[in-house]
Protein backbone atom coordinates (compact mmCIF):
# COMPACT_ATOMS: atom_id res chain seq x y z
CA UNK A 1 0.00 0.00 0.00
CA UNK A 2 1.07 3.47 -0.89
CA UNK A 3 0.26 6.54 1.21
CA UNK A 4 0.98 9.75 0.32
CA UNK A 5 -0.25 12.40 2.96
CA UNK A 6 0.02 15.81 2.24
CA UNK A 7 2.85 16.52 0.14
CA UNK A 8 4.16 19.40 -1.78
CA UNK A 9 7.33 20.39 -3.39
CA UNK A 10 8.35 23.65 -3.95
CA UNK A 11 11.32 24.27 -5.91
CA UNK A 12 13.34 27.59 -5.92
CA UNK A 13 15.95 28.38 -8.79
CA UNK A 14 17.37 32.08 -9.14
CA UNK A 15 14.68 34.37 -7.98
CA UNK A 16 11.59 31.83 -9.34
CA UNK A 17 9.69 29.15 -6.66
CA UNK A 18 7.52 26.35 -8.15
CA UNK A 19 5.06 24.37 -6.52
CA UNK A 20 5.58 21.39 -8.67
CA UNK A 21 3.23 19.12 -6.13
CA UNK A 22 0.81 21.17 -3.94
CA UNK A 23 -0.68 19.16 -0.79
CA UNK A 24 -1.22 16.01 -2.53
CA UNK A 25 -2.79 13.21 -1.20
CA UNK A 26 -3.46 10.27 -2.35
CA UNK A 27 -3.93 6.40 -1.34
CA UNK A 28 -2.93 2.75 -3.39
CA UNK A 29 -4.43 0.03 -2.16
CA UNK A 30 -2.34 -2.79 -2.01
CA UNK A 31 -2.22 -5.15 -5.16
CA UNK A 32 -4.24 -2.59 -6.91
CA UNK A 33 -2.90 -0.33 -9.97
CA UNK A 34 -3.39 2.89 -9.79
CA UNK A 35 -2.75 6.05 -12.87
CA UNK A 36 -2.10 9.67 -12.00
CA UNK A 37 -3.04 11.52 -15.11
CA UNK A 38 -2.28 15.16 -16.35
CA UNK A 39 -1.02 17.23 -18.70
CA UNK A 40 2.97 18.20 -19.34
CA UNK A 41 3.83 20.58 -15.86
CA UNK A 42 0.93 19.53 -13.80
CA UNK A 43 3.59 17.67 -11.40
CA UNK A 44 3.61 13.86 -12.34
CA UNK A 45 6.79 13.16 -12.53
CA UNK A 46 7.72 15.20 -9.39
CA UNK A 47 4.61 13.21 -7.87
CA UNK A 48 6.08 10.05 -8.55
CA UNK A 49 9.91 10.57 -7.95
CA UNK A 50 8.46 11.59 -4.49
CA UNK A 51 7.59 8.03 -3.57
CA UNK A 52 10.62 6.60 -3.20
CA UNK A 53 12.56 9.50 -2.33
CA UNK A 54 14.31 10.29 -5.24
CA UNK A 55 12.88 13.55 -4.58
CA UNK A 56 12.87 14.15 -1.07
CA UNK A 57 8.87 16.29 -0.26
CA UNK A 58 9.05 19.80 1.07
CA UNK A 59 6.08 18.77 2.96
CA UNK A 60 4.26 15.66 3.94
CA UNK A 61 4.70 12.16 4.31
CA UNK A 62 5.17 8.69 2.43
CA UNK A 63 4.51 5.61 3.86
CA UNK A 64 4.85 2.23 2.15
CA UNK A 65 2.94 -0.38 3.62
CA UNK A 66 2.66 1.89 6.69
CA UNK A 67 6.62 2.93 7.25
CA UNK A 68 6.70 6.27 6.78
CA UNK A 69 9.92 6.85 4.16
CA UNK A 70 9.97 10.38 5.25
CA UNK A 71 11.31 9.66 8.52
CA UNK A 72 14.06 6.59 7.86
CA UNK A 73 17.80 7.30 8.40
CA UNK A 74 19.26 6.99 5.20
CA UNK A 75 20.64 3.13 5.46
CA UNK A 76 17.09 2.27 6.33
CA UNK A 77 15.46 3.98 3.27
CA UNK A 78 18.52 2.27 0.72
CA UNK A 79 16.65 -1.53 2.64
CA UNK A 80 13.19 -0.03 2.41
CA UNK A 81 13.76 1.54 -1.40
CA UNK A 82 14.57 -1.99 -2.74
CA UNK A 83 10.89 -3.16 -2.21
CA UNK A 84 9.81 -0.38 -4.95
CA UNK A 85 11.04 -0.62 -8.49
CA UNK A 86 10.68 1.95 -10.63
CA UNK A 87 10.58 1.73 -14.80
CA UNK A 88 10.99 5.25 -17.18
CA UNK A 89 9.81 6.36 -20.53
CA UNK A 90 13.48 6.51 -21.12
CA UNK A 91 14.30 3.05 -19.65
CA UNK A 92 17.57 4.26 -18.14
CA UNK A 93 19.56 0.83 -19.15
CA UNK A 94 23.32 0.92 -19.15
CA UNK A 95 24.39 0.79 -22.36
CA UNK A 96 27.79 -0.48 -21.80
CA UNK A 97 26.30 -3.66 -20.53
CA UNK A 98 24.66 -6.77 -21.86
CA UNK A 99 20.84 -7.65 -20.73
CA UNK A 100 22.14 -9.97 -18.47
CA UNK A 101 24.51 -7.28 -16.49
CA UNK A 102 21.75 -4.65 -16.51
CA UNK A 103 19.68 -6.69 -14.09
CA UNK A 104 22.64 -8.68 -12.59
CA UNK A 105 24.70 -5.54 -11.57
CA UNK A 106 22.46 -4.31 -9.47
CA UNK A 107 21.44 -7.15 -7.57
CA UNK A 108 25.19 -7.14 -7.00
CA UNK A 109 25.34 -3.73 -5.23
CA UNK A 110 22.28 -4.93 -3.02
CA UNK A 111 24.26 -8.19 -1.75
CA UNK A 112 22.56 -10.91 -3.70
CA UNK A 113 24.71 -14.04 -3.69
CA UNK A 114 25.80 -14.68 -7.35
CA UNK A 115 23.83 -18.46 -7.84
CA UNK A 116 20.49 -16.62 -6.58
CA UNK A 117 21.41 -13.74 -9.35
CA UNK A 118 21.90 -16.37 -11.75
CA UNK A 119 18.66 -17.76 -11.05
CA UNK A 120 16.47 -14.73 -10.37
CA UNK A 121 17.71 -12.99 -14.20
CA UNK A 122 16.32 -16.51 -15.78
CA UNK A 123 13.52 -15.96 -14.15
CA UNK A 124 12.18 -12.50 -14.91
CA UNK A 125 13.82 -12.64 -18.69
CA UNK A 126 11.74 -15.55 -18.92
CA UNK A 127 8.25 -13.87 -17.68
CA UNK A 128 8.78 -10.93 -20.13
CA UNK A 129 9.70 -12.92 -22.75
CA UNK A 130 13.47 -11.81 -23.33
CA UNK A 131 14.96 -15.33 -22.74
CA UNK A 132 17.05 -15.76 -25.79
CA UNK A 133 18.36 -11.64 -25.18
CA UNK A 134 20.67 -12.16 -22.21
CA UNK A 135 23.96 -11.35 -23.81
CA UNK A 136 22.32 -8.92 -26.38
CA UNK A 137 23.23 -4.79 -25.53
CA UNK A 138 20.64 -2.44 -25.35
CA UNK A 139 21.17 -0.92 -28.77
CA UNK A 140 20.08 -4.16 -30.56
CA UNK A 141 16.93 -4.21 -28.74
CA UNK A 142 13.82 -2.68 -30.06
CA UNK A 143 12.07 0.00 -27.67
CA UNK A 144 9.58 -2.46 -26.29
CA UNK A 145 12.55 -4.74 -25.26
CA UNK A 146 14.24 -2.22 -23.60
CA UNK A 147 11.55 -1.69 -21.38
CA UNK A 148 10.95 -5.59 -21.00
CA UNK A 149 14.19 -5.46 -19.40
CA UNK A 150 14.06 -2.47 -17.35
CA UNK A 151 10.63 -4.36 -16.10
CA UNK A 152 12.58 -7.51 -15.42
CA UNK A 153 15.15 -5.65 -13.73
CA UNK A 154 12.86 -3.98 -11.09
CA UNK A 155 10.53 -7.43 -10.71
CA UNK A 156 14.57 -9.01 -9.95
CA UNK A 157 14.35 -7.30 -6.65
CA UNK A 158 11.33 -8.89 -5.65
CA UNK A 159 9.23 -5.47 -5.00
CA UNK A 160 6.12 -4.75 -3.51
CA UNK A 161 5.26 -1.64 -4.91
CA UNK A 162 6.29 -0.78 -9.01
CA UNK A 163 6.46 3.15 -9.61
CA UNK A 164 5.79 3.65 -13.75
CA UNK A 165 6.96 7.40 -14.85
CA UNK A 166 5.30 7.75 -18.35
CA UNK A 167 6.42 4.08 -19.08
CA UNK A 168 4.65 3.90 -22.30
CA UNK A 169 5.49 7.27 -23.64
CA UNK A 170 7.73 6.13 -26.15
CA UNK A 171 6.62 3.09 -27.71
CA UNK A 172 4.16 2.54 -30.96
CA UNK A 173 0.44 1.77 -30.06
CA UNK A 174 0.98 -1.87 -30.26
CA UNK A 175 4.11 -2.48 -28.15
CA UNK A 176 2.40 0.18 -25.59
CA UNK A 177 -0.53 -2.46 -25.96
CA UNK A 178 1.78 -5.38 -24.98
CA UNK A 179 3.58 -3.69 -22.14
CA UNK A 180 0.12 -2.53 -20.74
CA UNK A 181 -0.56 -6.35 -20.42
CA UNK A 182 2.29 -7.55 -19.48
CA UNK A 183 2.01 -4.94 -16.00
CA UNK A 184 -1.32 -6.56 -15.64
CA UNK A 185 0.04 -9.95 -15.66
CA UNK A 186 3.01 -8.96 -13.19
CA UNK A 187 0.21 -7.20 -10.85
CA UNK A 188 -2.33 -10.08 -11.02
CA UNK A 189 0.45 -12.80 -10.67
CA UNK A 190 2.66 -11.56 -8.02
CA UNK A 191 0.13 -8.84 -6.64
CA UNK A 192 2.31 -5.92 -7.16
CA UNK A 193 0.74 -2.83 -6.54
CA UNK A 194 1.34 -0.40 -9.17
CA UNK A 195 1.12 3.23 -9.34
CA UNK A 196 1.48 5.12 -12.93
CA UNK A 197 2.00 8.51 -14.61
CA UNK A 198 0.74 8.99 -17.96
CA UNK A 199 -0.67 11.68 -20.18
CA UNK A 200 -2.94 8.96 -22.26
CA UNK A 201 -6.22 8.10 -20.94
CA UNK A 202 -6.20 4.83 -22.82
CA UNK A 203 -3.42 3.80 -20.07
CA UNK A 204 -6.06 4.44 -17.28
CA UNK A 205 -9.04 3.04 -19.29
CA UNK A 206 -6.99 -0.31 -19.93
CA UNK A 207 -5.14 -1.62 -17.08
CA UNK A 208 -6.18 1.01 -14.13
CA UNK A 209 -8.65 0.13 -11.12
CA UNK A 210 -8.52 3.82 -9.57
CA UNK A 211 -7.19 7.13 -10.97
CA UNK A 212 -5.99 11.00 -10.02
CA UNK A 213 -6.40 13.95 -12.49
CA UNK A 214 -3.72 16.29 -11.68
CA UNK A 215 -3.25 20.18 -12.79
CA UNK A 216 -0.73 22.79 -11.94
CA UNK A 217 0.62 20.18 -8.92
CA UNK A 218 -2.99 19.27 -7.51
CA UNK A 219 -5.34 16.74 -7.69
CA UNK A 220 -8.00 18.36 -8.70
CA UNK A 221 -10.07 14.81 -9.21
CA UNK A 222 -9.63 11.04 -8.09
CA UNK A 223 -11.44 7.85 -7.87
CA UNK A 224 -12.43 4.75 -9.73
CA UNK A 225 -11.99 4.13 -13.26
CA UNK A 226 -15.49 3.80 -14.27
CA UNK A 227 -16.62 6.94 -11.88
CA UNK A 228 -14.26 9.30 -13.68
CA UNK A 229 -15.68 7.73 -17.29
CA UNK A 230 -18.62 8.10 -16.54
CA UNK A 231 -19.28 11.56 -14.78
CA UNK A 232 -16.30 13.49 -14.96
CA UNK A 233 -16.01 16.45 -13.24
CA UNK A 234 -13.88 19.02 -14.08
CA UNK A 235 -13.35 19.98 -17.54
CA UNK A 236 -9.82 18.57 -17.92
CA UNK A 237 -11.23 15.12 -16.64
CA UNK A 238 -14.01 15.75 -19.49
CA UNK A 239 -11.48 16.78 -22.00
CA UNK A 240 -9.23 13.42 -21.24
CA UNK A 241 -12.64 11.30 -21.69
CA UNK A 242 -13.02 12.88 -24.83
CA UNK A 243 -9.79 12.62 -25.88
CA UNK A 244 -10.79 8.82 -25.50
CA UNK A 245 -14.28 8.54 -26.88
CA UNK A 246 -13.48 11.19 -29.81
CA UNK A 247 -17.16 12.39 -29.64
CA UNK A 248 -17.49 16.08 -30.02
CA UNK A 249 -20.10 17.20 -32.28
CA UNK A 250 -20.14 19.92 -34.61
CA UNK A 251 -21.64 22.99 -33.37
CA UNK A 252 -24.03 23.49 -36.08
CA UNK A 253 -25.54 20.85 -35.51
CA UNK A 254 -25.68 20.70 -31.47
CA UNK A 255 -27.20 24.23 -32.21
CA UNK A 256 -29.90 23.31 -34.15
CA UNK A 257 -30.84 20.15 -32.48
CA UNK A 258 -30.92 22.27 -29.07
CA UNK A 259 -33.69 23.74 -30.45
CA UNK A 260 -36.24 21.41 -29.67
CA UNK A 261 -35.04 18.39 -26.79
CA UNK A 262 -31.91 17.71 -25.24
CA UNK A 263 -28.61 16.14 -25.98
CA UNK A 264 -27.16 13.51 -23.83
CA UNK A 265 -24.04 12.00 -22.80
CA UNK A 266 -25.22 8.71 -21.65
CA UNK A 267 -22.89 5.94 -20.07
CA UNK A 268 -23.33 2.37 -19.73
CA UNK A 269 -21.61 0.40 -17.58
CA UNK A 270 -20.93 -3.40 -17.10
CA UNK A 271 -24.34 -4.88 -17.59
CA UNK A 272 -25.95 -2.00 -18.13
CA UNK A 273 -23.87 -1.95 -21.58
CA UNK A 274 -26.11 -4.43 -23.04
CA UNK A 275 -29.58 -3.05 -21.77
CA UNK A 276 -32.11 -1.81 -24.11
CA UNK A 277 -33.14 0.62 -22.01
CA UNK A 278 -32.64 3.08 -24.70
CA UNK A 279 -34.59 1.74 -27.36
CA UNK A 280 -37.56 1.37 -24.42
CA UNK A 281 -37.39 5.23 -24.12
CA UNK A 282 -39.38 5.42 -27.92
CA UNK A 283 -42.20 3.08 -26.57
CA UNK A 284 -42.96 3.91 -22.98
CA UNK A 285 -42.73 7.92 -23.60
CA UNK A 286 -43.26 10.68 -26.13
CA UNK A 287 -39.82 11.25 -26.80
CA UNK A 288 -37.84 10.20 -30.28
CA UNK A 289 -34.24 9.37 -29.46
CA UNK A 290 -31.17 9.71 -32.36
CA UNK A 291 -27.75 8.42 -31.48
CA UNK A 292 -25.35 11.04 -32.69
CA UNK A 293 -21.88 9.43 -31.79
CA UNK A 294 -20.77 6.52 -29.80
CA UNK A 295 -18.60 3.81 -28.49
CA UNK A 296 -17.99 0.89 -26.32
CA UNK A 297 -15.15 -0.01 -25.03
CA UNK A 298 -13.07 -2.19 -22.46
CA UNK A 299 -12.69 -0.54 -19.00
CA UNK A 300 -10.03 -2.91 -16.64
CA UNK A 301 -12.82 -4.97 -15.63
CA UNK A 302 -15.92 -3.99 -17.06
CA UNK A 303 -17.53 -2.73 -20.66
CA UNK A 304 -17.96 0.69 -20.56
CA UNK A 305 -20.46 2.14 -23.66
CA UNK A 306 -20.55 5.76 -24.27
CA UNK A 307 -23.27 7.49 -25.77
CA UNK A 308 -24.22 10.65 -27.93
CA UNK A 309 -27.66 10.86 -27.93
CA UNK A 310 -30.66 13.98 -29.09
CA UNK A 311 -33.91 13.51 -27.14
CA UNK A 312 -36.79 15.24 -28.94
CA UNK A 313 -39.76 16.07 -27.03
CA UNK A 314 -41.14 18.03 -24.35
CA UNK A 315 -39.36 19.23 -21.37
CA UNK A 316 -41.20 17.05 -18.99
CA UNK A 317 -41.53 13.98 -21.17
CA UNK A 318 -37.65 13.91 -21.68
CA UNK A 319 -37.29 14.50 -17.91
CA UNK A 320 -39.11 11.41 -17.30
CA UNK A 321 -37.33 9.84 -20.15
CA UNK A 322 -33.74 10.64 -18.47
CA UNK A 323 -35.37 9.03 -15.26
CA UNK A 324 -36.37 5.90 -16.77
CA UNK A 325 -32.75 5.75 -18.32
CA UNK A 326 -31.43 6.28 -14.73
CA UNK A 327 -33.84 3.70 -13.03
CA UNK A 328 -31.95 1.00 -15.49
CA UNK A 329 -28.37 1.93 -14.71
CA UNK A 330 -27.60 4.66 -17.37
CA UNK A 331 -25.73 7.24 -16.22
CA UNK A 332 -26.72 10.41 -17.40
CA UNK A 333 -25.25 14.01 -18.20
CA UNK A 334 -26.23 16.64 -20.35
CA UNK A 335 -23.94 17.30 -22.91
CA UNK A 336 -20.84 20.11 -23.15
CA UNK A 337 -20.01 21.27 -26.54
CA UNK A 338 -16.34 22.57 -26.55
CA UNK A 339 -14.60 21.46 -23.32
CA UNK A 340 -12.77 24.86 -22.67
CA UNK A 341 -8.99 23.89 -24.99
CA UNK A 342 -6.40 22.97 -22.22
CA UNK A 343 -3.69 25.92 -22.86
CA UNK A 344 -0.24 24.34 -21.54
N1 LIG B 1 14.16 20.28 -10.74
C1 LIG B 1 13.26 21.24 -10.99
N2 LIG B 1 13.54 22.53 -10.78
C2 LIG B 1 12.64 23.50 -11.00
N3 LIG B 1 11.38 23.27 -11.45
C3 LIG B 1 11.03 21.99 -11.69
C4 LIG B 1 11.95 20.91 -11.47
N4 LIG B 1 11.33 19.75 -11.80
C5 LIG B 1 10.08 20.10 -12.20
N5 LIG B 1 9.90 21.43 -12.13
C6 LIG B 1 8.68 22.17 -12.48
O1 LIG B 1 7.61 21.58 -11.76
C7 LIG B 1 6.43 21.52 -12.56
C8 LIG B 1 5.94 20.09 -12.66
O2 LIG B 1 6.89 19.32 -13.40
P1 LIG B 1 6.74 17.75 -13.63
O3 LIG B 1 7.89 17.31 -14.47
O4 LIG B 1 6.54 17.08 -12.33
O5 LIG B 1 5.37 17.70 -14.46
P2 LIG B 1 4.79 16.51 -15.35
O6 LIG B 1 3.33 16.50 -15.13
O7 LIG B 1 5.52 15.25 -15.05
O8 LIG B 1 5.12 17.01 -16.81
P3 LIG B 1 5.74 16.17 -18.06
O9 LIG B 1 4.69 15.17 -18.44
O10 LIG B 1 5.96 17.22 -19.09
O11 LIG B 1 7.01 15.54 -17.55
C9 LIG B 1 6.79 22.15 -13.90
O12 LIG B 1 6.40 23.50 -13.87
C10 LIG B 1 8.30 22.03 -13.94
O13 LIG B 1 8.86 23.06 -14.72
Amino acid sequence: MIRLENITKTYKSGGTVTKAVDDVSIQVEKGSIYGVIGYSGAGKSTLVRMVNLLERPTDGKVFINDIELTSLSTGKLQKTRQRIGMIFQSFNLLKTGTVYQNIAIPLKLTGVPKKEIEARVDKYLEIVGLSDKHEAYPSELSGGQKQRVAIARALAHEPEVLLCDEATSALDPDTTESILTLLEQINRDFGITILLITHEMHVVQKICHEVAVMENGKVIEQGRVVDIFSKPETTTSKRFVQSLFQDELPKSLVSRLKERGQIVNLSFIGESSGSPALALVSKKFDVYPSILAGNITQLKDQPFGRLVVHLDGEAEETARAVAFLEENGVVVEGYVQEVEAHVG
